[in-house]
């Protein structure tokens, strides 16, 4: 009798919830208001990471800037004031988790507020083939793309989750869907960091914070240097060039105002995502070229080392 009782309230608390979301299905979602929120964004010197901290500003919230490089900071957030927003900039390198823990301590105490917004952007790949990859570039990529994510929501979701009110941003990539070859620090990093935000993402539903919102952005190649040369068949290429960083951005953008849990950019790449089996992918690597897509990649990242070496000497 129990049982019956059991599985009956199980079964109406699966319908219920199956309404509730539902009607975020059917209708269109609004896109939430984000003036006045506190937006931190890390990897903010960078190509994507300067773009968002303009996009947040066009949408009126005030930015914290995060990134290991001060100069590149400083002209991102020259950028964000020139289009009258409110920028402060914090030179952090997100891999020393107690200068993640020490800066965050120091936004709070110099806004006197709690940072509500947090784009985990930051990221770096190590560009070279398994076997020639030194053991510090490895850990590099781990540490900046898996464990930073660790330190930095550390820091910060306590704040949300007292409000029960925030939003956690994982720029990951397709390379955290699917894999290639030659990035093997890259894709695990990412895979990494994929688990990590689905994880979150489930323990914060789970404790019902359902006011702390989560957008996981797997974008495909942009164009922002970051992976110069990623070459694939050139008839593929036709249907699926390399991104523009802009739009990329205002894809992220859409999915993130709208509190939309994972958006890969451009919708094309759902598709390996969802489809390809791991018998079948070896051959459609080899069709679309995505399995030496990598080479001439390395291969400009070795030029870019072996000039960089000469201009040393
Ligand atoms: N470009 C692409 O094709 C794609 C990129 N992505 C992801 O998007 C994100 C942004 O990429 P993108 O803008 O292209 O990359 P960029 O290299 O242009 O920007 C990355 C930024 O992160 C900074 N950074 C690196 N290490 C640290 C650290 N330890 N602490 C703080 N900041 C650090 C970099 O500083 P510095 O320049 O000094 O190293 C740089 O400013 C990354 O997570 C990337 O993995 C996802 C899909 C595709
Ligand atoms: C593997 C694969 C493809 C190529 C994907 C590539 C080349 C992705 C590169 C992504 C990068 C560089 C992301 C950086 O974060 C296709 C053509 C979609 C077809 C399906 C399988």
């Amino acid at each position: 009798m129990i049982n019956l009782f059991t599985y009956s309230m199980m079964l109406l608390d699966v319908i219920y919830f199956i309404l509730r979301n539902s009607l975020r299905i059917v209708m269109r979602p609004r896109t939430k208001p984000i003036d006045g929120e506190l937006v931190l964004i890390t990897g903010a010197g960078g190509g994507l990471g300067r773009l968002f901290a303009q996009e947040f500003t066009k949408h009126g919230a005030e930015v914290v800037l995060w990134d290991i490089n001060s100069s590149s900071n400083e002209q991102t957030a020259k950028l964000v004031r020139e289009m009258g927003g409110k920028a402060h900039t914090y030179t952090v390198d997100v891999t020393k988790k107690e200068d993640v823990y020490q800066n965050a301590d120091l936004v709070r105490k110099d806004l006197g507020r709690d940072v509500t917004m947090l784009v985990n952007n930051a990221g770096v790949v190590a560009g070279e083939r398994m076997l020639d990859c030194p053991d510090e570039l490895v850990e590099r990529t781990m540490k900046v793309n898996c464990h930073a994510l660790f330190w930095t929501v550390k820091a910060f979701l306590p704040q949300m989750k007292a409000q029960n009110h925030g939003h956690i941003v994982t720029i990951a990539s397709v390379l955290g869907l699917f894999s290639t070859a030659c990035v093997e620090d890259y894709c695990a990093s990412k895979f990494a960091a994929v688990g990590f935000h689905e994880s979150l993402a489930h323990e914060l539903l789970a404790d019902e914070f359902d006011g702390v919102k989560m957008t996981l952005v797997c974008p495909y190649i942009v164009d922002t240097g970051m992976f110069e040369g990623c070459k694939i068949r050139y008839e593929v290429e036709l249907i699926l060039p390399p991104l523009e960083p802009q739009y990329c951005v205002e894809q992220a953008m859409n999915a993130i105002l709208i509190d939309q849990p994972l958006v890969c950019i451009p919708r094309l790449t759902y598709l390996p995502f969802l489809l390809l089996p791991w018998e079948s992918n070896v051959v459609t690597y080899r069709f679309m070229g995505s399995d030496k897509c990598m080479v001439p990649f390395i291969d400009t990242m070795k030029k870019q080392a072996a000039n960089a070496a000469i201009a040393v000497a």
